[in-house]
């Protein structure tokens, strides 16, 4: 497994973005990113994974064991981007079938099944409901076996209680991973990250998170004490950025 690091300032469209990064990204670990809407946590993202962009890192990207981050690293993004004229499982494999590789249509199968779309492997993307297509987006990343995994906002489309499962299915499987998630939700950032950073224009500032394993239970008290810790501080990040939109009501 690899660690990332990641240091410098992010500039993006000539303007810059957020000054001072140092994230170090542990290797085999669930990392997070939270911070208001357009701070930049999915041009991070896309950063690390290699995707091109009107951004630019005065900075450093590296990995700890010196290799490069290119061909090893899955991403499923906030919008699921499935192949219309495909089905599930041509759309599961698609990243087999693209570097010319026999894809395995078992693991397809049996990871359509596990985030609960069995029976609907002949499908298309339109036959869906939104919350559907993303855990096909999901089951895409996890047939992946790339040792660094980005996670942007992957469960944002799913009820409570489906989100809860996807989380548990999502930390089974990739754990031993060097992942980094990217989420709004302070609860998700609980129950699944072993280190994580709240963003702002001026940098990163570490998460509070208890110390026990994950998926945290939902239910516990470090977890719950620990969701309120962070709510706290996303409310009062926001108040301090005061990024009031002018409202343009009709008068
Ligand atoms: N092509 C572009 N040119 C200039 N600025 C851009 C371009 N694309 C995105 N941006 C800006 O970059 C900033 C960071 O966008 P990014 O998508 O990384 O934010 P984010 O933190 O992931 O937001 P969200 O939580 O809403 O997904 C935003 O303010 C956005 O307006």
């Amino acid at each position: 497994m690899t660690g990332v690091q990641l240091q410098g300032d992010l500039w993006i469209g000539g303007a810059p973005l957020i000054r001072g990064l140092a994230l170090g990204f542990a290797a085999g670990r669930w990392s997070c990113l939270l911070g208001p809407s357009g701070v930049g946590k999915s041009t991070i993202a896309r950063l690390i994974a290699g995707l091109p962009g009107p951004y630019r890192l005065e900075g450093a990207l590296a990995t700890a064991d010196g290799q490069s981050l290119a061909g090893r690293v899955a991403m499923l993004a906030q919008e699921p981007q499935l192949l219309p004229w495909a089905d599930l499982v041509q759309n599961v494999t698609i990243g087999a079938r693209l570097r010319g590789v026999r894809p395995d249509i078992a693991r397809a199968r049996a990871l359509l099944g596990e985030v609960g779309l069995a029976g609907m492997e002949a499908r298309h993307p339109a036959a869906l409901s939104g919350g559907q297509r993303q855990r096909v987006a999901l089951a895409r990343v996890l047939i992946e076996e790339c040792p660094v995994v980005v996670l942007d906002e992957p469960f944002s489309a799913l009820d409570t209680v489906t989100r809860l499962a996807m989380q548990d299915l999502a930390a089974r499987l990739l754990r031993g991973r060097t992942v980094i998630l990217i989420t709004h939700d302070p609860l998700e950032a609980v129950r699944l990250a072993d280190q994580g950073w709240l963003l702002g224009r001026g940098g990163a500032e570490p998460l509070d998170l208890p110390a026990s394993p994950t998926p945290r239970d939902f239910r516990a008290a470090d977890t719950l004490a620990a969701q309120a810790r962070l709510l706290a501080r996303l409310h009062d990040q926001s108040l301090k950025t005061d990024r009031k939109e002018p409202c343009h009501a009709p008068h």
